[in-house]
């Protein structure tokens, strides 16, 4: 089987997408394709695979397969790679338009000079049933004692569409990421798994954030992330409300803006990497 791929990164965090405006597949063949595309020995490498496909709303719509083959319901940095995609490839002929991801619509805007996208995020959920998160459905989970791995931590749950489970520390070290990271995805609090988020606050508009992605493990960097960490530190008084925030993560930067109830905004770069044939 011949697949046509464009492969795109978003301050690192690396897809493979297919353009089903131009071809149609099975259903049940993007998990097996996320997982041959993700694979750097045998398939192309990546963190997982991005569909870019026709929505009924008219929207431009965006499916993403983890490398492990599970479906994520959003990603930020994808969205900024399907959005540039849309305008230079002629999928929409305005800088301004709607992209459908599983977890709704969200507006982008194509900041067309240096390949930097804005996207209105949507709201963040925060209710535990929204997360999802087991325990009293309309609860907030903010700062909350979280104990894994026998590792005693604070935990924030936000779901930018997604889960993210947020926890504070004072210094970011790899290991902190890959020994708790696996324990956290998979802990049984989480009923659809989580991504784990760590962030080190450097002032009320900077902050490093590392993160151990739900179906991917670590990645350079995650959009929906970066929104959940900002939200977070927010509400746990350590950042600015409707101020662009810094997040540094290792792939590079964002600037995140909430103004504490409506929407967060997301500004970033998308780079077009490489178009290709993956054969399966
Ligand atoms: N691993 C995530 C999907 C990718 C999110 C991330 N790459 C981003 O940029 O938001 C999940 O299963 O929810």
């Amino acid at each position: 089987m011949k697949i046509p791929f464009t492969k795109m990164h978003g301050l690192g965090n690396n897809y493979i997408y297919l353009d089903l405006f131009k071809t149609e597949y099975e259903e049940d063949m993007f998990p097996v394709i996320a997982r041959k595309a993700s694979d750097v020995y045998t398939g192309i490498g990546s963190d997982g695979l991005i569909l870019i496909h026709p929505s009924e709303t008219g929207a431009v719509g965006m499916r993403i397969f983890n490398k492990d083959g599970s479906e994520g319901w959003n990603c930020g940095n994808g969205l900024r790679c399907v959005a540039r995609y849309a305008y230079e490839r002629g999928l929409v002929d305005n800088v301004k338009f709607q992209i459908e991801a599983k977890s709704g619509l969200v507006h982008a805007e194509v900041l067309i000079d240096d390949g930097v996208v804005s996207i209105n995020m949507g709201e963040p959920r925060l209710e535990r049933a929204l997360i999802p998160m087991i325990g009293p459905a309309k609860d907030h989970v903010i700062a909350e004692p979280f104990s894994v791995a026998d590792v005693e931590l604070e935990l924030t749950a936000v779901s930018m569409g997604n889960p993210h489970a947020l926890f504070f520390v004072d210094n970011i070290k790899e290991a902190l990421i890959t020994e708790l990271g696996p324990s956290i995805e998979n802990d049984t609090r989480f009923p659809d798994r989580v991504n784990a988020g760590f962030v080190e606050v450097l002032s009320p508009t900077e902050m490093n954030y590392r993160v151990w992605e739900r179906g991917s493990g670590i990645t350079e960097a995650c959009g929906t992330g970066a929104c959940a960490a900002v939200v977070a530190a927010i509400l746990n008084g350590h950042m600015q409300k409707e101020t662009d925030i810094h997040v540094h993560l290792s792939g590079g930067d964002l600037l995140i803006k909430w103004d504490g109830q409506g929407n967060v905004w997301m500004t970033g770069e998308a780079e077009i990497i490489a178009d290709g044939i993956l054969y399966i």
